[in-house]
């Protein structure tokens, strides 16, 4: 309940603080994740729209909080690339870290398969992952990894792919060794966004498929793709002999 009073308040801060000091206006709340808020920002003058995110204030005197809030501002200002929302501004409002990107008009992957009721087939899947993993090699080209690809922050709009959310990225260490993996989801190199990859392909394909025996069965035995596909699938996930880079893993992609 505190906490709820207390980010009323800095809430209205930042309302303040957008009408007063910046030429934009605050439009919406779009989420409250775990540790941020993320608010839809108006140009007044352009009509461009942004996004505001800040820090929960909870987390305002945590060290360690801080400190990831501030690497996510600086990853994204070494990354650069166009499928990346760019940051314009950040700052620290009465010791809030926020920064203000550009916004992604479009459809989560969230939205578009469970709200919007899109269906993907088997060759739209593998363009998807594709351009997925073009976009991703040019992060880990960068030397970061993103760990939480998952469908909420994979964006689509006008067919063009967009990641959001580098809250859990980390910088990439050469030395992992398969033998020393314990979660897939937390290896700091390339395995893990292929991992999620992996997940967010079996995403697109599930969105094709209606259950045609009562009981739930392995994703091998529901989907029935094609052999490569299926060994493709298996190799993302780590459950065969897993992609040395992301460049492999795109060479690799199956032609269906
Ligand atoms: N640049 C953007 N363009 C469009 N929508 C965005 C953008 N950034 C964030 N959002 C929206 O705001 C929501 C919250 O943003 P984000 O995922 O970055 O915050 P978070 O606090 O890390 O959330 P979570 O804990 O749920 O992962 C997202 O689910 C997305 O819908």
């Amino acid at each position: 309940m505190f906490h709820f009073i207390q980010d009323k308040k800095y809430h209205n801060l930042f309302k303040k603080y957008v009408e007063n000091k910046t030429s934009f206006s605050l439009q919406d709340i779009l989420g409250n994740g775990s540790y941020g808020f993320a608010y839809l920002l108006l140009d007044e003058v352009t009509g461009n729209q942004y996004v505001l995110k800040r820090m929960r204030a909870k987390h305002r005197n945590d060290d360690k909080q801080r400190a990831k809030f501030q690497q996510e501002i600086t990853m994204l200002k070494e990354l650069d690339i166009p499928n990346v929302p760019n940051i314009l501004y950040d700052g620290v409002l009465e010791d809030i870290p926020f920064y203000i990107m550009d916004f992604v008009n479009g459809s989560t992957f969230e939205q578009a398969i469970f709200e919007e009721g899109i269906t993907f087939s088997l060759k739209e899947s593998l363009a998807i992952v594709k351009d997925l993993l073009e976009i991703v090699n040019n992060i880990h080209q960068k030397g970061i990894v993103h760990r939480d690809l998952r469908i909420p922050n994979i964006l689509i709009q006008h067919n063009i792919l967009y990641i959001i959310d580098f809250g859990l990225a980390a910088y990439i260490k050469d030395d992992t060794r398969m033998e020393d993996i314990e979660n897939p989801k937390k290896i700091e190199n390339h395995w893990s966004d292929l991992y999620y990859i992996g997940h967010f392909l079996l995403y697109l394909l599930y969105s094709n498929y209606s259950p045609t025996e009562r009981k739930e069965r392995r994703w091998q035995e529901e989907l029935e793709l094609p052999p490569v596909v299926e060994e493709y699938i298996e190799r993302l996930l780590l459950i065969q002999q897993p992609f040395s880079t992301t460049e492999e893993a795109i060479k690799s992609i199956p032609t269906v």
